[in-house]
């Protein structure tokens, strides 16, 4: 059979991209799979997957193909077939017993071996040590193990070929992943492996070919560290609506010639509690690259200069919070910042007076512990005033009263929980960043990298989103966060020196944002 098209290559800079949970895409697949002979949809996933292994490794000419006990394994063993057609040197390790796949499955066990595929069960025991198959390197590995029907750990064989195919990927083999990488949860992102299996027990793929559907669980939590390229393959079939977006990139805003620094909006950052004054700073900093008119930094501390000779386009203010109503009602306003325990004093005249505010750091930690900041916090919801929480995982967790692992165990759930909660815009940090807000499907943002994993890179995101905002203060606190959190991300990833592992200083990323050369 042919397929009309080839896969879709899914990255950073061309989305949006639709996401569709397990639930949705197993509901689309039942709906597909009905409207066609048996073997239709499997055969063009085979093919799909036989065509790509020759794009991503077209001088391999060996595979070893790695077969679970449901339709995944289906999949796998169709390519294994074609690509054998195709004079590869082919072996299929199976995990399960053949005559116990389903039934489309099965049969494309039947075609591949009347076609003389080599097919064997997956040795287990001392044997299983090393990279199982042909020794080179250039072996292509096709993980077909398990996809949209992880249940639950994976264990005995599939674990042990999980093993194999981790240490085919360690040894620089290429692995191909069928869906998902095998054990790699489609909604969460979670590896759900034994708990002391390197890698959470998932597959490690340098390449993931996804059926029908993306999954929200290839771009978030442990869901980037193991889907490497992530392709798409709709099999011709159209999909639904979608349960949540991978956000794409946004657009800059041109400046007409007749602006000056008062169309741009004011920002006034509150932060900086004594020994971490520069956080303020930092996040002032970038408001100020963003393109707001004037910044005003409000450090805490208050023994701190109000000047920063680093940045002399900046205007220190002592307690700008205490300033008169008709001045909190005009700007953008971001709290936290290292504002240590100090913020619980600023925090209630800006959440009754500010109309956009963005809240970081120790501001989410005061609110978090003070039911009375919490009501005020839910009060904005009455007004036209609008809020953004920027909390990592264990703010999160801290302002949802359950443990960061709870929170991580579901990312998008969390950052749901938490709109659901205050009412409030959230972007909840980490690998695969999600944005969620009031009445908006959650997005994930694809940008980004571990460089980012540095001092002071929170405080520039908030800073650099409250930038934009004040720019643009008819945007929702959703758009403007999606629009920050992907550039702010963008840079990172043109941070060459982090393929060494070097981490992005703060005021380097500043400068990169800045430029606004982020493609
Ligand atoms: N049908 C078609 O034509 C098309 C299908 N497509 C493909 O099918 C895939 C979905 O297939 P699938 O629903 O059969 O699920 P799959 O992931 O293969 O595994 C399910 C099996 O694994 C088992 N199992 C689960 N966890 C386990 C564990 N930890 N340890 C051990 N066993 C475990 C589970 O057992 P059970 O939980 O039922 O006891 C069941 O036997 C999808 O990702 C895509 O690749 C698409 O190409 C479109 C065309
Ligand atoms: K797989």
């Amino acid at each position: 059979m042919t397929i009309s098209n080839a896969p879709l290559h899914v990255h950073a800079g061309n989305g949006p991209w639709p996401l569709h949970s397990a639930a949705a895409s197993q509901a689309l697949e039942r709906r597909a799979l009905a409207q066609v002979a048996p073997m239709t949809l499997m055969e063009a996933a085979g093919l799909a997957v036989a065509r790509l292994a020759l794009a991503i490794a077209p001088q391999a000419g060996r595979v070893v193909v790695w077969v679970g006990p449901g339709n995944n394994g289906g999949d796998g063993l169709v390519a294994a077939r074609l690509l054998h057609g195709r004079g590869w040197r082919v072996q299929v390790w199976t995990t399960g017993d053949p005559a116990a796949l389903p039934a489309d499955a099965h049969q494309a066990w039947q075609r591949a071996q009347a076609a003389g595929v080599p097919m064997a069960p997956v040795p287990l025991g001392p044997e299983a040590q090393g990279p199982v198959g042909f020794d080179c390197s250039r072996t292509l590995h096709i993980d077909a193990l398990l996809g949209l029907g992880l249940r639950r750990a994976p264990a005995g064989a599939l674990a042990q070929a999980i093993a194999q195919l981790q240490a085919a990927a360690a040894g620089g083999a290429p692995v191909l992943a069928i869906d998902l990488p095998s054990g790699l949860h489609p909604d969460t992102g979670c590896a759900l492996g034994a708990a002391d299996a390197p890698w959470g027990g998932a597959v490690r793929a340098t390449d993931t070919l996804s059926l029908l559907t993306l999954k929200p669980g290839l771009f978030t939590a442990q869901g980037r560290d193991h889907a490497g390229r992530v392709w798409l393959h709709r099999l011709g079939v159209p999909a639904g609506p979608a349960d949540a977006v991978l956000s794409g990139p946004p657009a800059w805003a041109a400046r007409p010639h007749g602006h000056h620094k008062g169309s741009h909006g004011d920002v006034a950052v509150v932060g900086g509690a004594p020994g971490m004054v520069g956080a303020a700073w930092l996040a002032a900093s970038a408001a100020l690259a963003a393109g707001a008119g004037r910044v005003y930094c409000s450090p805490l501390d208050p023994e701190a200069a109000l000047l920063d000779p680093a940045h002399p386009g900046l205007m220190g203010r002592s307690a700008w919070w205490r300033e008169p109503a008709s001045t909190l009602e005009t700007a953008t306003v971001v709290c936290g910042c290292g504002g240590g325990e100090a913020v619980q004093a600023a925090l209630p005249p800006l959440l009754a007076a500010t109309p956009r505010l963005v809240l970081d750091a120790d501001a989410l930690n005061a609110i978090a512990t003070a039911p009375a900041l919490q009501a005020l916090l839910q009060a904005r919801t009455s007004s036209e005033a609008q809020t953004l929480l920027t909390p990592h995982p264990l703010e999160a967790a801290r302002l949802l009263g359950c443990s960061t692992a709870e929170v991580q165990a579901d990312r998008v759930a969390a950052a749901q929980a938490l709109v659901a909660r205050y009412g409030a815009a959230v972007v909840l940090k980490g690998s695969g960043s999600v944005i969620a807000a009031p009445g908006a499907l959650p997005h994930i943002n694809p940008t980004g990298n571990a460089a980012l994993a540095s001092a002071g890179t929170g405080d520039v995101l908030a800073g650099w989103v409250a930038g934009l905002w004040a720019q643009a203060p008819g945007a929702s606190a959703g758009e403007v966060a999606r629009q920050a959190v992907w550039q702010h991300g963008r840079a990172a990833d043109l941070h060459e020196p982090a393929a060494r592992g070097a981490p992005l200083r703060a005021e380097a990323l500043i400068e990169v944002l800045a430029l606004r050369a982020l493609g």
